[in-house]
C-alpha cells in the first residue's frame, strides 16, 4: 500500500514545537525537542518505551508545561495557554487508555466532544439566546451524524460503550475528537492492542478523515507497519531527544533509529517491517 502523499514545497507549519524540555524530579523526560507538523499531513511520533512520546503530547495539548521551550500553532504561540483553549482553537486529541465515559452510550460520549465549544462566560451565555443557539444545535446535530456515518458506528449509537469491543471503543474515542472539530487530530496510540482487521478499519479512518475532512493528524504508534504505510513524516525520539526526523524511507535507514531500537523490545516490530519493505522492494524490482 503506497498512501505516502507526495510532498510539494514547504508550506508554514500548523504546528512548530522548539527547544522543548520537560522534566520529572531528576528524569528529564523531553530535552530540546524540535519538530513541525505541514498543514495535511501525517505525522508519526515513535520511539521504544520511555522515549517521551506521551509526555511530549500532553505538553503541546497543555496537560504538562515545559521548563523551556515554545509551542505554536497555526503561527501562534501556545506556550502558556491553558489546555481546554487549546482544544477550543483545533487541538483535538485521543487518549492511550481510552478515556470514555463507560457507563454512557456512544452518542454521549460524542456530544461530549462539543463542550470544548461551549460558552463559558455567564454573559455570552445571556446574549446567546433564540435562533442562534438553536441553529447553532442544528449544526452540532449535522455533525454528529456526519461522524457517526463516516465511523460507521450508527448500529452502536445507543450502545453502553462499556458493552462494546475494544476496537470499536477507540472509534468512538476519535468520533468524539472529531466532534471537537479539530484542525490537528492528535491520536495517542489509535491501534494499540487492535487486531488486524480492527488495525486496518483504524488506518484506513486516519487517511479519510486527512482526505475527506482535511484534518492534519498526529499521532504516537508503535506499530511500525501501520506507522511507516500512513505518514508522511516521522518524527524518532529517544530518551526525550529527536535522534532522526523525516520520510519513513529516511528513517527506516538511519543506523541511530535501529541502534535504538536494538536496545528495546520494539525491534521485532521494526525488523519485520524492514525484511517486508526489503520483499516487496524485490518483488517490484
Ligand atoms: N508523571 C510522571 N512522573 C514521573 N516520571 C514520568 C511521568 N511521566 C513520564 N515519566 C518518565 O518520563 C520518561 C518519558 O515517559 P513517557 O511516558 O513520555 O514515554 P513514552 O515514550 O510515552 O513511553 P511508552 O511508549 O511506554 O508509552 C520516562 O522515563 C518516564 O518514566
Amino acid at each position: 500500500m503506497e498512501t505516502n502523499q507526495p510532498r510539494g514545497p514547504a508550506a508554514a507549519p500548523l504546528l512548530q514545537v522548539d527547544g522543548l524540555t520537560l522534566a520529572f524530579g531528576g528524569v528529564k523526560a523531553l530535552s530540546g525537542v524540535g519538530f513541525g507538523v505541514q498543514p495535511g499531513s501525517i505525522t508519526a511520533v515513535i520511539g521504544p518505551n520511555g522515549a517521551g512520546k506521551t509526555s511530549l503530547f500532553n505538553t503541546i495539548s497543555g496537560f504538562y508545561r515545559p521548563a523551556q521551550g515554545s509551542i505554536r500553532f497555526k503561527g501562534q504561540d501556545i506556550t502558556r495557554i491553558p489546555a481546554p483553549q487549546r482544544a477550543r482553537m483545533g487541538l483535538g486529541r485521543s487518549f492511550q487508555n481510552i478515556a470514555l465515559f463507560r457507563g454512557m452510550t456512544v452518542l454521549d460520549n460524542i456530544k461530549l466532544g462539543r463542550h470544548a465549544h461551549l460558552q463559558t462566560n455567564v454573559f455570552d451565555a445571556l446574549f446567546y439566546l433564540g435562533r442562534a443557539r438553536r441553529e447553532e444545535a442544528e449544526l452540532r446535530r449535522d455533525i454528529e451524524e456526519r461522524i457517526i456515518d463516516f465511523l460507521e458506528i450508527d448500529h452502536i449509537r445507543h450502545a453502553s460503550v462499556a458493552a462494546l469491543p475494544y476496537g470499536l471503543q477507540k472509534r468512538v474515542e476519535m468520533a468524539r475528537a472529531l466532534a471537537m472539530q479539530p484542525q490537528i487530530l492528535m491520536l495517542d496510540e489509535p491501534v494499540a492492542g487492535m487486531n488486524r482487521e480492527e488495525t486496518e478499519d483504524m488506518a484506513r479512518f486516519i487517511l479519510d478523515v486527512r482526505a475527506e475532512w482535511g484534518v492534519t493528524v498526529l499521532m504516537v504508534e508503535h506499530d511500525m507497519g501501520m506507522v511507516m504505510d500512513l505518514s508522511d513524516h516521522v518524527v524518532v525520539l529517544n530518551f526525550g531527544q529527536v535522534i532522526a526526523q523525516g520520510t519513513p524511507a529516511v528513517v527506516q535507514a538511519d543506523p541511530e533509529v535501529n541502534r535504538a531500537y536494538l536496545g528495546s523490545g520494539d525491534v521485532g516490530d521494526l525488523r519485520r517491517k524492514l525484511q517486508a519493505g526489503a520483499t516487496s522492494a524485490q518483488g517490484a524490482a
